[in-house]
């Protein structure tokens, strides 16, 4: 069973979101260049994944913010991607939600599992 996080953990996870993508929105000139990475912080290397819901609603966020701060356009197209110990047994519910374009993977891209995050969409 995954280990669930804690609300304050999402609480912190959602501050520190809105406080880097002002950040770094003010500063990209070319955005087809970049690729967003959500890794709440609790997530990472630490066997604690955020459910396909929680990701996909902070992703949600993120594209709904880039819509209405950015433009549309940008909003649609910029990959947004998870990250928070994804493996072969969480990442094919992950990669099913509608805003999560891909993975950010650590420990387990040193395993043979790696090939099952790789097809997570096929
Ligand atoms: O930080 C990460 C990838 O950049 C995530 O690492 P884990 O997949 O080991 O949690």
């Amino acid at each position: 069973m995954r280990p669930a996080c804690t609300a304050r953990e999402v609480e912190v996870g959602n501050i520190v979101v809105r406080k880097f993508i002002f950040c770094v929105t003010d500063n990209v000139s070319d955005w087809d260049k970049v690729v967003i990475a959500y890794e709440p912080v609790w997530a990472i290397g630490t066997g604690k994944t955020a459910t396909p819901d929680q990701a996909q609603e902070v992703h949600a966020r993120l594209r709904q913010w880039l819509s209405e701060n950015v433009s549309p356009a940008v909003a649609s197209s910029v990959r947004i991607q998870y990250g928070g110990s994804v493996n072969a047994k969480n990442c094919r519910e992950l990669a099913e939600k509608e805003d999560v374009d891909g993975f950010l993977v650590g420990g387990a891209s040193l395993k043979p599992e790696f090939v099952t995050i790789v097809n997570a969409r096929k």
